[in-house]
């Protein structure tokens, strides 16, 4: 299918998509809060008593949503006034390091999966077969180490082209989002200009890193009602579901 007489998936410039994953194709950034506040809550609960201030959905969406792993766990705990040393990438889970705290929340994660198991959002499949079907490429730029067991999980690795994840940006020692390193790879691997690639975002740092790295549209989309805060970080449009791009005239 050409793109004339069609509606536009995307804009005119756009040769190639690169989609965010958890909370944009699948329901996963909700199981990822789920695991990050029972390792917090269960980290200060033993450090500072049972008064200790649980963590948010706010302090997810500031500190850690979009987030590697490691800089997830550093930027929440210096909001508490808390270091660790950082420790190693493959520490057990009981370390009180940076690394270990992370690789606990990383076992109850992969425990809530295998209970509840991964679901694509429906209007995200189909605005993946309506990109497809135009002849636009398709990567995902997750900063997730569980990017691939998820996609598969998900029933969605036969759209991808192209994946940048959170193991793909430790071997290339990338900057994590929301610096623009890992979309910018993602572009790389698809073989377009940043200007000609979309980015599809739902955390605040990856809709700054699509901005960041001078994407050709980046769209944000709204899970948590924080539409005005992922306009003002850098998306140009804000949706609520990706369908919501198929029916838009442009
Ligand atoms: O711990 P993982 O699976 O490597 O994921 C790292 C981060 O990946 C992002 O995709 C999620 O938005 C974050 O919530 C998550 O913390």
């Amino acid at each position: 299918m050409g793109q004339s007489g069609q509606r536009r998936v995307a804009p005119e410039r756009i040769a190639a998509c690169l989609f965010d994953l958890d909370g944009v194709l699948t329901s996963t950034a909700v199981q990822h809060m789920a695991a990050w506040k029972q390792t917090f809550d269960a980290f200060l609960r033993e450090r500072e008593g049972t008064n200790f201030a649980p963590f948010t959905e706010d302090d997810y969406l500031e500190y850690v949503d979009g987030r590697p792993r490691a800089d997830g766990v550093r930027q929440f705990l210096a909001s508490r006034g808390i270091s660790l040393p950082e420790g190693q990438h493959d520490d057990p889970p009981d370390a009180d390091t940076i690394r270990g705290v992370g690789n606990r929340k990383n076992e109850t994660l992969q425990t809530i999966i295998r209970e509840h198991g991964v679901t694509p959002y429906p209007g995200s499949v189909r605005y993946l077969e309506a990109v497809r079907g135009a002849g636009l490429t398709i990567g995902v730029v997750t900063s997730s180490e569980n990017g691939a067991s998820v996609l598969d999980a998900a029933g969605l690795s036969q759209f991808v082209q192209a994946r940048v994840d959170g193991l793909v940006i430790t071997e290339q020692n990338l900057r994590g989002k929301p610096e623009p390193d890992s979309f910018l790879a993602g572009a790389r691997a698809l073989g377009v200009a940043p200007a000609e690639a979309a980015v599809f975002e739902d955390a605040l740092a990856g809709v700054q890193a699509g901005r960041a790295g001078g994407f050709g549209w980046v769209v944000g989309v709204d899970r948590t009602h924080q539409a005005d805060e992922l306009r003002a970080h850098g998306a140009d449009v804000v949706v609520q579901d990706l369908a919501d791009l198929l029916v838009a005239d442009r």
